[in-house]
Order: C-alpha cells, then structure tokens, then sequence
C-alpha cells in the first residue's frame, strides 16, 4: 500500500468494532482471512458492495498493526487493538457491562473503571481513524453499542460531517440504563450523531426518554432538540440548527426506528441452486429421515433463549409428546465470546443440557439433538434453513435476529414454520409468524407441537405473507432508508411527517 492510497479520503466511511474479516493465523504460522461472525457483519456487506466508500473497523487480533487493504472489492482500514484492549474495552466494557445491561440485564453486567477508560481510550482512536479517511462533507455511519462515543468525538474533530448511528442493539428501559454509571457520557456521545437509528420503536422511545431524563433536552416524536452555543461550529452551517420556543438556538437530531433486513435475493438465489438443494436432502437423510426436523442457529450467547428451547424439547420427550423415531432437534451454536466467563458458563450449562437430553432420549438410530458447535458458511446455512420444517428463533431479548429473516427467504418452496420470540426485534415484522414467550415453557411447547402439526395449507398461507414482508424490505431498503434520513439532515431537512414502522 503506497501513502497516497492509505491518506486517501473517502465520500462514505462506515465505522464498526468489527470488520467484515477476521484476520486467523494458520497452522503454519501464514495468517489468512476469514469472514466474522454475527449479522452485523451480514448486513452492512452489501450496503459496502454496493457504495463506493470504506470500511474502518478492528480485524479480530491483538497487537498487529495492519496497513489499509481491499478484500472481495471493499477497502478496509484496520484499527489496532491491544491484548489489554481487547480484555478491557471488547470482551469488558463492550460485552460483559454494555451487552447484558441492554439485553435486560438477563446476566448481570459488570462495571469497572479501567474499562470504562479502555472504552473512552479506543472510541477516540476510532474516531481519529474515521476524522482521517473522510472527505469533506462525508458521510460517516457508525455502528453499534461499542462505538457510542464516536459520533460527538467525531463531530468535535469534523463538524463539517454528516454523522449518522445505528444501534444493532436494543436500547433498554431508562429503569435499567441509569444502573450505568457513565449514563451521561454515553448519551452526549450518540447526540454528536445527526441521526441515530434503532432496531424497535421501542428502543427509540426508551432512547428519547433517558435524553429527557438525563439532559432535560425537549424532544418533539422522533426529533430531539439539543442546545449549542452561538460560538458552536454548527451554528455557522446551515444544518439542523433552528430556534427553540424559548428562542434558544438548537440542534436537531432524529432519533427513529429503521428495522434492519437481509439481502433476500441472495438467499433466494442461494436456496434455488440445486446443489444446495440437495445439500439439504442429504442433511435430512443422514439425520435418518425425521418426519421433522427442528432447527435452531445462534451464536452461542445468554440472549438467544437456547437453554429455554432445550427445556422445552426435553419435556416433549420426555412427556411422550414426540418421539426422536418423529422428531430431530439441529443445534447450532457457534462459539462467540468465549474468553468472557458468562459465555463460558453458558457453554458448559448447554452442553450438560443436552448430553443429558441425549443420554435420556437417543437410540442407537435416532439421536435427539444433532449439536453443533461451529460456524457455518452461508451455502450451509440455506441448506440447513431448506432441511428446517420448523425454525425456533426464541431470543430472552434480540436486536433483530436476522436468522429469522434467513429462514424466510430461504424458503421460495413456501414451505416450514417459523417460531419467533416476541422479544425478537424481528417480531414486530414477522407477525404471522407462531409468536412465543420464550419464559412460558408450557406455551413454547404448545407452539412446538402446533409447528409439528401445522397442516401445509397454512404453512404456506403464512409462509408467504411473511416472505412478501422480507422480500419487500430487505437489506437495500434498509441501508437506503437510513442513508436519505442522514443525507435529507445534511440539507436540514428531519423527515418528520409519517416516519415508517416497522409494524406489519
Ligand atoms: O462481534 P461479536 O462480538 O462476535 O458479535 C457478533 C455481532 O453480534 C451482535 O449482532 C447484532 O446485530 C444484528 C444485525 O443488526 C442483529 O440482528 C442482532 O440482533 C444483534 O445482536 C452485535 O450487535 C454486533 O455488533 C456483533 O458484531
Ligand atoms: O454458523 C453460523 C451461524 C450464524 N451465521 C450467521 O450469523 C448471523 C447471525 O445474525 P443474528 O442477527 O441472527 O444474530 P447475532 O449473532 O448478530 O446476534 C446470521 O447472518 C447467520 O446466518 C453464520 O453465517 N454461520
């Protein structure tokens, strides 16, 4: 990479902790690439293919510094972090004080000083990174819970941008956010943003409430107003800033819903090859033919409700109510996290959960749950959904789930059930759906059983009003949507009237 490349400045510059690769070194000591886990990742890949701009995000390893390069045409610049980075502002405050505090605090988060520190520490040096590659007047989307202080330290660097954030993650109830002890801190750094988008309507609200409780700051449906000084780099542009009714001057910034999606095509493309097709054929035979086969994909976190949907099909079992002569249950648990303990523990409970299942139900033909502690490429995962005749998505709390959408589109025979947790932000799209209560375990069983029943006619009714809503708002329109909201704010135009929802 020669200094021109690596000083180049870029119209769009996307921000996230991750980049779309991790950089793993083999068994040879030769380090190679492979693709990250989680749907972030899966989602902003096609936004990048599609827009000429670039991609600053950590590769995955500690203590290498690695030069700006270009993988499947999208140029990257990697942001270096320490070991003691990765323990303290990664798997510390990012994942063991921000994700159970945002996800209800379904385990209890952690909070410590030097993580905080780390925190402030690494969201400057994104920040610096992201000041640098941007163009004039360029747009930067910053990405998710780990990255909260970007947007105003960037917006100090670079009050010339357009700055806009989206939180893959829910936002909890202001009953729960002011446990964090930097509750203040985090909020004035998402208000840097010109727009910052959340997964729910609920989450929105949960966000403008804390501003109200925390700042004072009016806020009028999904506008907040945010006072600045007449000595404010923002005052002179004519961006947003408008007179308040006491006469004070303000700053606008939307704060809304904006649901993301997949690239449904892909998957429809995916799903129709014939290879994959008989990839699932294959998968089903060497289960030894169920009549049904169950399936659950998740990363292996506390969020994703995997020790509720084992308590579920090990009661079915164990009541008579299906039988592993009828009924395979695919896990996949892919490893996620785990030097971080909670992620440790969780691993140990389920894998004891469902040795037990196993020892109590399998035969010598029949195994009750196929568990799979591996990630999978994308080709597997459509033949596993196009295998799936019931999907179990049953999340305690979940920004999206893209799985579930995965499922959907994968499915272009209209055929298999979807089993959605209503805590699931995809939830509030995916309503014909068998929406559950993952903490009922007896109304979870009842929805498994009436998955297993379901006759083909309405599989398929619901099948397609589902794949209708998925193929309609997919990945594209995702990124489109959030894109127009931060480039209409750039001309000081909030679209206020008829924000969409994301209800059905
Ligand atoms: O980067 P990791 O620590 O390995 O974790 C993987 C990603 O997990 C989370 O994904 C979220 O984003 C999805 C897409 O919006 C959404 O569907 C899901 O509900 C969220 O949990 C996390 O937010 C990402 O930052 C991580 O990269
Ligand atoms: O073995 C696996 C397991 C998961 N995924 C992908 O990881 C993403 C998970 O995204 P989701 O929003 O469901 O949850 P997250 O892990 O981001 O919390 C989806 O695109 C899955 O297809 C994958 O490629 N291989």
């Amino acid at each position: 990479m020669d200094e021109d490349s690596r000083d180049e400045r870029y119209e769009l510059v996307i921000v996230s902790n991750r980049l779309p690769v991790d950089r793993v070194a083999g068994d040879d000591g030769e380090a190679s690439w492979r693709p990250s886990p989680g749907g972030l990742v899966a989602a902003l890949e096609p936004v990048m293919r599609q827009e000429d701009g670039v991609w600053i995000g950590w590769a995955g390893v500690a203590d290498e510094v690695i030069e700006p390069f270009e993988a499947d045409g999208i140029s990257l610049i990697p942001v270096p972090l320490s070991e003691q980075e990765i323990e303290e502002y990664y798997e510390g405050f990012s994942n063991d004080t921000l994700w159970p505090l945002y996800h209800d605090v379904i385990a209890p988060p952690s909070y410590h000083r030097e993580w905080w520190d780390a925190y402030l520490r690494v969201n400057r040096r994104f920040a610096d990174a992201a000041a640098r590659a941007s163009a004039p007047g360029a747009v930067v989307w910053v990405h998710d819970y780990q990255l909260q202080l970007v947007p105003a330290l960037l917006r100090e660097a670079r009050p010339d941008l357009v700055i806009g954030f989206f939180n893959h993650i829910p936002f909890p109830p202001y009953g729960i956010y002011s446990q964090l002890p930097w509750r203040r801190q985090i909020i004035d750094g998402l208000l840097g943003a010109d727009v910052i988008g959340f997964q729910r309507v609920a989450d929105a609200g949960n966000f403008s409430r804390a501003v109200r409780r925390l700042k004072g700051f009016e806020t009028r449906g999904p506008i907040i107003e945010v006072p600045i000084e007449s000595d404010d780099p923002a005052s002179g542009s004519h961006r947003h800033v408008t007179s308040n009714k006491h006469g004070g001057l303000v700053r606008t910034v939307l704060a809304r819903q904006f649901p993301i999606s997949i690239d449904t095509q892909k998957y429809q493309d995916l799903a129709s090859r014939p290879e994959i097709q008989e990839r699932a054929r294959q998968i089903r035979e060497d289960l030894g033919n169920p009549k049904t086969i169950m399936l659950g994909v998740d990363r292996l976190d506390y969020t994703k409700g995997i020790g509720h949907r084992l308590k579920a099909f090990g009661e079915l079992l164990a009541e008579d109510k299906i039988s592993v002569d009828d009924v395979t249950l695919v896990q996949v648990a892919s490893p996620s996290r785990e030097r971080v303990e909670t992620y440790r523990l969780l691993r140990d409970e389920i894998e004891l959960t469902v040795g037990r299942i196993n020892g109590d139900y399998s035969s010598i033909s029949h195994t009750a749950i196929a568990y799979l502690h591996h990630g999978y490429p994308r080709e597997e995962m459509v033949a596993l959904y196009l295998a799936a005749d019931v999907m179990l998505v049953t999340a305690l709390r979940d920004g999206m789930n893209l799985v579930a959408k995965e499922y959907v589109a994968s499915r272009v025979d209209e055929d298999g059930v979807l089993v959605l947790s209503e805590f699931a932000g995809a939830s509030d799209e995916l309503r014909q759906a068998l929406l559950i209560n993952p903490h009922d375990i007896e109304g979870l069983k009842e929805a498994m059983l009436a998955a297993i029943a379901m006759p083909r006619r309405e599989r398929a009714r619901r099948m397609r009003a589902l794949r209708k809503r998925v193929i309609t708002n997919d990945v594209a329109r995702w990124s489109a949507s959030f894109l127009d909201a931060l480039t209409r704010s750039a001309h000081g135009d909030h679209p206020l009237q008829n924000p969409p929802t994301n209800r059905g």
